[in-house]
């Protein structure tokens, strides 16, 4: 994981619509354009005064304003406006008493209100100032940062794009769900898993391709989607049987190997490189192990390539419900189920089968040495959403 977050760079940052920034992160500091509020506001409906020690009831009504109102007036000592929430204030008048505390008799307003400098008004800047700092580099911009830069007046911002992501199928078994199955085929499932995968987080500009166990179509296909996206996925074709094509096509194509082969269960054949400015992860074709490498290596890569700026994949520690036995000597991710502070890791743990990731929420992760891991024993958990 640690050479995923050091190989994978950042997109160069553009500006964009405010409206379509939501869960990026800024490329610079966003400074205020305007005073916020930018007059003094009335927070209530009720009426607005000019008080002094000398004169705290019985005030002369002279106006009325309402919000949108363009209405600069001044008021002199002792004299009310009726206002509304949201409506600008007279620029001199020091409290809003609100409707209910108050009576009105022939043009003259009697309250029955303590009267303190400025209750219930929003003074100009109070949120923030002219040019004041509003968001800083690296912020992320969820509903609320975006709402807040949008009090603003701000419609754009400069963040590091989400990126251009192509997925390669290969494999000359896969037919398309909804079409019937010959004898020695099955059905396609990891384009789709996958893209639902990215689009839960965001991730929507992707372009599916699929190709046969062909080393000359795999070679033409990973060249074209290369030199079109930031990021490839590639589904199967990376482990050493005489058909699988991927691992050499990107070598011949001069792609930078960072790492093939983990000891990891499951996962094991995953590549990960770069061309250019591309970063490349071949995935091993088993479903549970694409997916398991999708949540466990690729969620850290877009978040790097988004510029998040302290992104580690959520981990916790939780109780163990049940007893398991490790065979092999690699790393295990196990499909799981958490509950509070419990988890179960589930049957079926092949990387050929998705029926207990279907029922998963986590994967226990234990490590190479483990050879068994006994209920109510502490285990380290990835939570997958
Ligand atoms: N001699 C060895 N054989 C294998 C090894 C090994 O070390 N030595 N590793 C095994 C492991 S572990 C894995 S994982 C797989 C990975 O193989 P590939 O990445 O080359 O994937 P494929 O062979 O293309 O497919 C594997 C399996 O998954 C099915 N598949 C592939 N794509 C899809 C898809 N899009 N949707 C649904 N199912 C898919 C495919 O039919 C295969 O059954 O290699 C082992 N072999
Ligand atoms: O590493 Mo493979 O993904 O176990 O089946």
């Amino acid at each position: 994981m640690e050479m995923v977050n050091t190989n994978v760079l950042s997109k160069k940052p553009e500006k964009i619509l405010l409206k379509d920034a939501l869960d990026l992160f800024l490329a610079e500091d966003v400074f205020s354009p305007i005073n916020m509020p930018p007059f003094n506001q009335s927070a209530m409906d009720g009426f607005a005064v000019l008080f002094d020690e000398t004169h705290q009831n019985n005030f002369t009504l002279v106006d009325e304003i309402k919000a949108g109102d363009n209405n600069k007036r001044k008021l002199n000592i002792g004299e009310a406006v009726r206002i509304f929430t949201g409506a600008p204030t007279p620029t001199n008048a020091n409290a809003v008493i609100m409707q209910e505390n108050t009576s009105v008799e022939n043009g003259v307003l009697n309250i029955d209100d303590t009267l303190t400098d400025y209750k219930n008004i929003r003074l100009e800047g109070e949120q923030i100032k002219q040019k004041q700092i509003a968001l800083q580099k690296g912020a992320k911009l969820n509903p609320a940062a975006i709402g807040f830069l949008a009090t603003l007046g701000i419609t754009e911002v400069s963040v590091h794009p989400k990126p251009k992501i192509s997925i390669v199928i290969t494999g000359n078994e896969l037919v398309t769900p909804g079409t019937p199955l010959a004898f020695g085929q099955i059905y396609e499932s990891n384009a789709i898993m996958l893209q639902t995968a990215l689009a839960k987080k965001g991730f929507t500009d992707i372009t599916l391709v699929k190709v046969k166990d062909d080393y000359n179509d795999t070679k033409t296909v990973l060249n074209n989607v290369i030199e079109q996206s930031d990021l490839v996925l590639i589904s199967g074709g990376i482990s050493v049987g005489d058909y699988d094509f991927v691992g050499k096509a990107l070598l011949e194509l001069k792609t930078q190997q960072i790492f093939y082969k983990i000891k990891q269960k499951p996962g094991k054949p995953l590549f990960f490189g770069k061309n250019q400015n591309t970063i490349i992860f071949a995935l091993p074709g088993n479903p549970a192990s694409a997916l398991t490498c999708y949540y466990i290596y690729i969620e850290s890569a877009l978040q790097k390539i988004i510029g998040n700026p302290n992104y580690s994949k959520p981990t916790t520690t939780l109780t163990l419900s049940n007893e398991y036995i490790k065979k092999g000597t690699r790393g295990e991710f196990l499909k799981a189920k958490a509950t509070g502070s419990e988890v179960e890791i589930l049957g079926s743990q092949s990387s050929a089968m998705l029926n207990s990731f279907a029922q998963a929420n986590a994967l226990v992760y234990l490590e190479d040495d483990v050879k068994m891991v006994k209920k109510g024993e502490k285990v380290k958990t990835y939570i997958i959403d």
